[in-house]
């Protein structure tokens, strides 16, 4: 710790321990193990952001297995190389929505190996036994295509059956080489591809979705602990969200799954309650030809709307949810307008990197007077204001994927299934305390992450053993002790 300190710049840092990870796996774990919240800053997001837009010129060794059009037809060679067999979850992206920080093409390997590592340190996945993948198809980045030092295939994107055919020669490959129990976790690709890729590989391989399922996943878990400070239950709010892709109408599903199973009432009827505002303003049933598929669901009648601010003033959303990508979209305005009619409102910003964020910490609780309950994607220190200090929570799928990987991982569950995130929301909820409450926290501190994990698990095991989707028979007694039960832990062996 004391060598990294001595960096002062996140990057230098990240690249030290990227070094510590390639020289010594156990020392780089026991480390990010132990210092979860002054090292997820920087092997997670924002410094892996700025280590994936500079990934060609910090690059010292490869990490993670890349796998390129130029592959094609050769997947399954390829994924033989590989020298670890019993490969438990993959991460695959192929780079084309890195953060909210655009397409970085096969620069977003930092993405697989830094969530991944989380697996691990979070998690309690064996290291390895996991596998980060890029497909590299190419990069629409024209800066990235005109850099020297840029690691990927110098072309343009492959679109329709091209990429539709190494997507699926992977999926295929994956399955044969390392069996159907391998989690694969689909990261950061372009909204285009990502709902199609679920849809068509949730029947068929144990996929996962964070950017869709994660990250609904953990907001939902913070809106139901918010609802301890706020009163009432889900039904009772109204949600409006910046942002209408992955994110933003993963997360309006998620929540309008909940709702309609605590009201009983069909979920066409609680989605009613949540409204979305993209690039183009409110959306509203009048746009519903030019929507695509995944906005349909949320185009209510309502009159055009064309902006956040104006939405905000005609929803009256009791929670605001930032899912835009696009830093500082919470102005002032927005933030007195929804403070104006609620006693505590809550504001997510959840874009990420840290200059995505749709407003800081300091602007959230300042703007409101104090009001505000905040979370964010990437992380904020505290905040004083008016004499108080508040502490901002952070809204970030790193809470969920590692112990639902683990669920079912442990229980080798074959098929994901909704429940099992409504499941995962419910442990991590369960997981915020009173303590954390009075200090205006909608989630547990990083610090206890690896217990949080545990609970997540049992929950999502539990719940794969209930809809029968779970394969290691017989059904441990108690999942949670199992579960801690399986958690890598870097400790050094003593040897007879
Ligand atoms: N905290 C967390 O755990 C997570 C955070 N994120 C973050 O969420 C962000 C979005 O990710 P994702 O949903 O996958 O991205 P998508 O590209 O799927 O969606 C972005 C949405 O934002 C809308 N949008 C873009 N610019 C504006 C604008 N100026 N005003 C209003 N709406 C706008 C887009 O509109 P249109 O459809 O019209 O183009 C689109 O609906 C990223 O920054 C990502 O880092 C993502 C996953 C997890
Ligand atoms: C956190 C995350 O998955 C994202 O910002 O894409
Ligand atoms: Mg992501």
């Amino acid at each position: 710790m004391m060598n990294l300190q001595q960096h002062h710049l996140p990057l230098q840092k990240y690249m030290a321990l990227m070094d510590l990870q390639e020289r010594n796996e156990r020392l780089f774990y026991k480390l990010l193990i132990d210092n979860v919240e002054e090292l997820l800053p920087i092997v997670y997001t924002p410094t892996v952001g700025e280590a994936c837009q500079k990934y060609g010129s910090i690059f010292r060794r490869p990490q993670g297995l890349f796998i390129s059009l130029k592959e094609k037809g050769k997947i399954l060679e390829v994924l033989k190389n590989w020298p670890e067999r019993s490969i438990q979850v993959i991460v695959v992206t192929d780079g084309e929505r890195i953060l909210g920080l655009g397409d970085l093409g096969c620069q977003g390997m930092g993405i697989p190996v830094g969530k991944l590592a989380l697996y691990t340190a979070l998690g309690g996945v064996r290291p390895s036994a996991c596998l980060p993948v890029t497909i590299d198809v190419g990069t629409n980045n024209e800066q990235l295509l005109k850099d020297e030092f840029y690691i990927g295939l110098r072309q343009k994107r492959a679109t329709g059956q091209e990429y539709d055919d190494l997507l699926n020669e992977f999926m295929c490959a994956v399955k044969q080489n390392f069996g159907e129990k391998v989690l694969i976790q689909f990261e950061d690709f372009a909204n285009h591809n990502a709902f199609s890729l679920l849809a068509k590989y949730g029947t068929t391989h144990l996929v996962f979705n964070d950017d869709i399922q994660g990250t609904a996943a953990v907001v939902l878990a913070g809106v139901v602990a918010a609802l301890k400070i706020l009163g009432g239950i889900l039904v009772d709010h109204t949600f409006l969200f910046l942002g209408a892709g992955e994110a933003g109408t993963g997360i309006a599903e998620l929540i309008a799954l909940e709702m309609s199973k605590q009201a009983k009432a069909p979920v066409e009827e609680t989605r009613k309650k949540i409204w979305l505002v993209d690039s183009k303003g409110l959306i509203v049933s009048s746009r519903k030809d030019t929507l695509q598929h995944f906005k349909k669901p949320w185009a209510h009648e309502h009159e055009p709307v064309k902006d956040l601010l104006n939405a905000v003033k005609a929803i009256k959303p009791t929670i605001l949810i930032g899912s835009s990508g696009v830093g500082r979209t919470f102005t002032k305005e927005v933030i007195e307008a929804v403070s104006s009619f609620n006693e505590r409102p809550v504001i997510m910003a959840l874009s990420n990197p840290t200059s995505q964020s749709e407003c800081t910490a300091e602007e959230a609780y300042t703007w409101s007077k104090g009001k505000a309950i905040f979370a964010s994607g990437s992380p904020f220190g505290p905040v004083r204001y008016n004499g108080k200090d508040f502490v901002p929570g952070q809204a970030n799928n790193a809470y969920i994927f590692p112990g639902f990987g683990l669920g079912l991982v442990i229980s080798g569950t074959i098929r994901v299934h909704d429940e099992m995130l409504l499941a995962a929301a419910e442990g991590l909820a369960g997981q915020v305390t009173e303590e954390n409450i009075e200090k205006g926290l909608i989630y547990p501190p990083f610090q206890n992450i690896r217990k949080i994990s545990a609970h997540i698990a049992a929950k999502v095991a539990a719940k794969a053993y209930d809809l029968g989707l779970a394969s290691r028979l017989p059904r441990p007694d108690n999942l949670v002790k199992y579960a801690e039960s399986c958690m890598y832990s870097p400790l050094y062996r003593n040897y007879r």
